[in-house]
């Protein structure tokens, strides 16, 4: 998978509002009604990610979740990234998050 330019970065970007660039990574919070909700998220997030055999760095405090999205193997962003925040973003809006 190769690493995207900035500005492939940039338009990928504005497919996904709720995610900002942070370096290598783009990172997003996700608050959920209760905790539980945010613990079921998170489990919706995992078979996405094991679908995809590319995971999130998740930060779980009570019903706020921290995510953040790299390609480890790349050294940076790439459209995988990218794809799994449409993913998570699609889980969150479905939990009312
Ligand atoms: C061996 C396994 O396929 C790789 O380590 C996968 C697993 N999940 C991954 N997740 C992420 N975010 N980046 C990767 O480069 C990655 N690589």
């Amino acid at each position: 998978m190769d690493l995207l330019d900035d500005s492939a970065v940039q338009r990928r970007l504005a497919e996904v509002p709720e995610w900002r660039r942070e370096g290598d990574e783009i990172r997003r919070k996700v608050t959920a009604p209760d905790f539980p909700t945010a613990i079921r998220i998170v489990d919706e997030i995992a078979v996405e990610a094991e679908k995809m055999n590319h995971h999130p760095d998740i930060d779980i405090r009570w019903r706020t979740l921290h995510l953040a999205l790299t390609t480890h193997d790349a050294g940076g962003l790439t459209e995988n990234d990218f794809a799994l925040a449409a993913r998570i973003d699609g889980i969150a809006a479905a939990h009312g998050a």
